[in-house]
């Protein structure tokens, strides 16, 4: 007999936790199912654990920026102070109990185990928390993604790192080789490389983030130079080997790229083959869920966060989650929206982005203009100097006179980038932009810098 509840959620990361939470306080009865760790990818081997140690490698660069600005420092990078605030401050040492009792203390029921549906608002629990649930309301699925591992010959026969071993590791290896060059890919070359370790990034399309302007790419080739990252782009690896301690990576021109580790940061993929799609008439072969613009699947079953494909961001299962809690709770409210979507690669500098780059409003048909503004040619990069590497792209629609698009390079790229995810979102005219104060010696000037360039930039097509 499946026991009745009102609500289920299968996947308990920062979208379903977040789902879950709220409506168990609301006083819907609510099972949590999660099979690793309440929380998902995000504190224990993502975003949180990353960006303590982009913090530690950014401290490092600052003080090495002294010489020449301030003084003299001696700098001697040590791991073991990050190792330790990743396992004692953001992991617990990988253990979620404060996490679960936060649930828990929310009036949820959490189920340790692999959820599955049974058929539509019928989920099964494989595991120790397992049992069977009829969902009153509805189910929602959370599950989040895997990395995806490239087909490369040799590949899957060798013990590369994902993100998860990088960020468990209690010493930085001598060398690294890292396959793909987006953002998990760059973020963890330039730490690593910060503490010592050679590092190579081999990025099979023409530039690096190449979901970005090509702008951010050619920038950070040259950054990561000075931290000693090698990068190559454009760089196919046609086989992997691993004899003794070391990988070898042979490239498609024949060249090999040897290290120590070899990690895989190729993108992330959704699965959904074992979550019982098919009983609900979904195919479980699909790329990723599809909803619709309220999250829904099916009816009584919502989609949230990676799982649905619109972003692999905690931002955007955090979104997507506070529309479900809406959807289920019966309250009005907006469908989703992406249009300023917004995206921040951490890395020193940071390349914040929103809406469409310029590439993808031309290929939307769009007619449309770019303006361009370098930070160090700014007053404020022009003060800054040592690490004031950094640009401003504006991307306009030409028609509608509003930016569909902006990215913002530098040492505070991904706070500046906030003004515009604002324009893109509100489509706050260009011409209002141009007559609004920007505070000096700000870095956020740059926008209006880039403003005039649209003016006196492109010729509309
Ligand atoms: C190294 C790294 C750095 C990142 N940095 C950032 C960043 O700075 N900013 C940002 O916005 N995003 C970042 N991300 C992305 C972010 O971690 C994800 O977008 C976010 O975790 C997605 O949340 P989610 O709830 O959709 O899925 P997840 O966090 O993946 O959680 C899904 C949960 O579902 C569970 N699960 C899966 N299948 C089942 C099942 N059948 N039954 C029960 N449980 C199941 C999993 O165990 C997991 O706990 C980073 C990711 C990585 C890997
Ligand atoms: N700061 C952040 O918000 C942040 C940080 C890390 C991760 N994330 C999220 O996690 C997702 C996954 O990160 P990711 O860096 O793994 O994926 P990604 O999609 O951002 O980048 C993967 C890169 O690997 C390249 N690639 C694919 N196959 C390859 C091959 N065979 N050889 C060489 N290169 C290859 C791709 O061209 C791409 O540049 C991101 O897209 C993002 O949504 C966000």
């Amino acid at each position: 007999m499946a026991e009745q509840v009102d609500v289920v959620v299968i996947g308990m990361g920062p979208g379903g936790e977040h789902v879950a939470g709220r409506l168990a306080e609301s006083g819907l009865s609510v099972v949590g199912v999660e099979a690793e760790l309440v929380g998902g990818e995000c504190p224990y081997w993502g975003c949180v654990p990353s960006k303590m140690m982009i913090r530690a490698g950014n401290l490092l660069a600052e003080a090495r920026r002294v010489p020449g600005m301030a003084g003299a420092v001696r700098v001697e990078p040590d791991w073991a102070p990050v190792a330790g605030r990743i396992r004692d401050e953001a992991t617990d040492d990988w253990n979620d109990q404060v996490a679960a009792d936060r649930f828990t203390g929310k009036g949820g029921r959490l189920a340790r185990g692999r959820g599955r549906l049974a058929g539509p608002g019928r989920v099964v629990v494989d595991g120790p928390g397992g049992g069977e649930f009829q969902a009153r309301l509805g189910v929602v699925v959370a599950t989040g993604t895997k990395p995806s591992v490239p087909p490369v010959p040799g590949l899957a026969e060798v013990p590369f790192w994902t993100n998860r071993d990088v960020v468990a590791a209690k010493e930085v290896p001598r060398s690294l080789t890292v396959l793909g060059g987006g953002a998990i890919g760059l973020e963890l070359a330039q730490v690593l490389a910060r503490f010592g370790t050679r590092v190579e990034v081999v990025e099979a399309m023409a530039g690096l983030l190449p979901s970005e302007e090509p702008e951010a790419g050619e920038l950070l080739v040259k950054v990561l130079r000075r931290d000693g990252v090698v990068a190559r782009t454009g760089a196919r690896a046609t086989g992997v080997r691993h004899h003794g301690d070391t990988f070898t990576v042979t490239l498609e021109s024949g060249d090999d790229v040897t290290a120590d580790r070899l990690l895989v940061a190729t993108g992330r993929r959704v699965d959904l083959t074992d979550l019982g799609l098919e009983t609900v008439g979904l195919d479980p072969g699909a790329r990723a869920l599809p909803v619709d613009g309220r999250l829904l699947a099916a009816p009584g079953l919502w989609g949230v966060g990676d799982v649905t494909g619109h972003g692999a961001f905690t931002h955007v299962a955090m979104y997507e989650a506070e529309i479900v809690v809406r959807a289920v709770l019966g309250e009005p409210g907006p469908a989703a929206d992406y249009r300023a979507l917004p995206r921040v690669t951490f890395t020193d500098p940071e390349v914040g982005a929103v809406g469409l780059t310029e590439r993808q409003a031309r290929e939307k048909g769009l007619r449309v203009r770019t303006g361009l503004a370098q930070v160090p040619a700014s007053t404020r990069g022009w003060i800054h100097k040592a690490g004031n590497e950094g640009l401003v792209k504006l991307v306009e629609d030409v028609d509608r006179g509003v930016l569909v698009g902006a990215t913002t390079i530098g040492p505070a790229g991904g706070e500046v980038m906030y003004g515009l995810a604002v324009a893109v979102q509100a489509g706050v005219p260009v011409e209002a932009l141009r007559h609004m104060i920007y505070a000096y010696p700000t870095f956020h000037r740059g926008v209006e810098e880039a403003l005039a360039d649209l003016r006196s930039g492109d010729t509309p097509e």
